[in-house]
């Protein structure tokens, strides 16, 4: 059976590798893209696409669903849409893969609750590449022995959101195997706001962000005379692709949302 997919932000850094993921994909479809912005009404006028097929270009999401009918509706947009943009793929009867970060965890209860009444599948995953899930894990299984963790998020300055969803959801696993607990000295004083970072049931996550790079992480264990420091490097978008295939693949069995690949892979 050939996926119907749909694309929405396919002018960015990670919607354009998606698309051509997605066109070279045998078993999948690019039925539809959404963009916000008025350039063209066929993707192969799009100066990113040269040489393509004709795609729709929506700038209206109820119209795409309605008109192009897709299975599957990718989301790399903005920490600012994907929200709405998942409650109407819900809403719809169409199954989101979500890349895009920037969920509050109300909105996340909220999508999931939706989902599970629909009995719809949905995938919203902070993290594609398979590397910064294994991190993510280890991070997990390590926090059971070493409980004093700190988190350095390492991104490109074009960033919206801070800390980084994968930076999120690490801590959030973390906190399975952790205690909520202070760390650092009791008394320590920031003499400059934020210098000890953002601060996750007393872990703390610091965000790094500079031109050159693409996306990284550190996850730093310390224990008595010792460090541990799990890292994950993402040094190109395509090392995102292989999880995004496999999510819209997935996405197709599911019947409730899977927050995390880990969950899934
Ligand atoms: N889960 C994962 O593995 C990964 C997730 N991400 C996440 O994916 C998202 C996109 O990242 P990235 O590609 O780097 O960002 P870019 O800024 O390069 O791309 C985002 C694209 O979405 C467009 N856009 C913004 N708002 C809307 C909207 N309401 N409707 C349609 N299109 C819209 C933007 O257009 P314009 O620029 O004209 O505003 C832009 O073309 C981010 O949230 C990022 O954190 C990134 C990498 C990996
Ligand atoms: O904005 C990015 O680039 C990335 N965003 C995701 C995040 O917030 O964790 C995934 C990856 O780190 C790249």
């Amino acid at each position: 059976m050939t996926i119907r997919v749909a694309i929405a932000g396919p002018r960015g850094k990670m919607g354009s590798e998606a698309v051509h993921t997605v066109m070279k994909n045998d078993q999948m479809e690019l039925v539809a893209v959404l963009d916000h912005r008025e350039i063209a009404n066929s993707l192969e006028n799009y100066t990113e696409f040269p040489n393509t097929y004709h795609v729709p270009v929506f700038r209206n999401l109820e119209d795409l669903f309605k008109t192009s009918k897709p299975d599957v509706f990718v989301d790399l947009t903005a920490p600012e849409a994907v929200y709405k943009h998942t409650k109407e793929a819900l809403e719809n009867g169409v199954r989101p893969v979500i890349g895009t970060t920037g969920f509050t965890d109300d909105q996340l209860d909220e999508l999931t609750e939706l989902s599970a009444n629909l009995q719809l599948g949905a995938i919203i995953a902070p993290n594609f590449a398979i590397g910064a899930v294994l991190m993510m894990k280890f991070s997990q299984m390590a926090a059971a022995y070493l409980p004093e963790v700190e988190i350095i998020e390492m991104h490109h300055d074009r960033k919206l959101d801070a800390p980084s969803g994968t930076a999120i959801k690490t801590a959030q696993l973390i906190q399975e195997n952790r205690r909520s607990h202070k760390q650092g000295h009791p008394n320590e004083e920031e003499t400059l706001p934020g210098a000890r970072g953002a601060d996750f049931e007393g872990l703390r996550i610091h965000s790094v962000r500079l031109p050159g790079l693409v996306a990284h992480q550190q996850v730093l264990f310390g224990g008595e005379g010792q460090l541990l420091t799990l890292r994950h490097d993402s040094f190109n978008r395509s090392s995102f692709m292989s999880g995004v295939k496999f999510s819209i693949e997935k996405v197709m069995q599911l019947d409730e949302l899977v927050y995390g690949l880990e969950n899934i892979l």
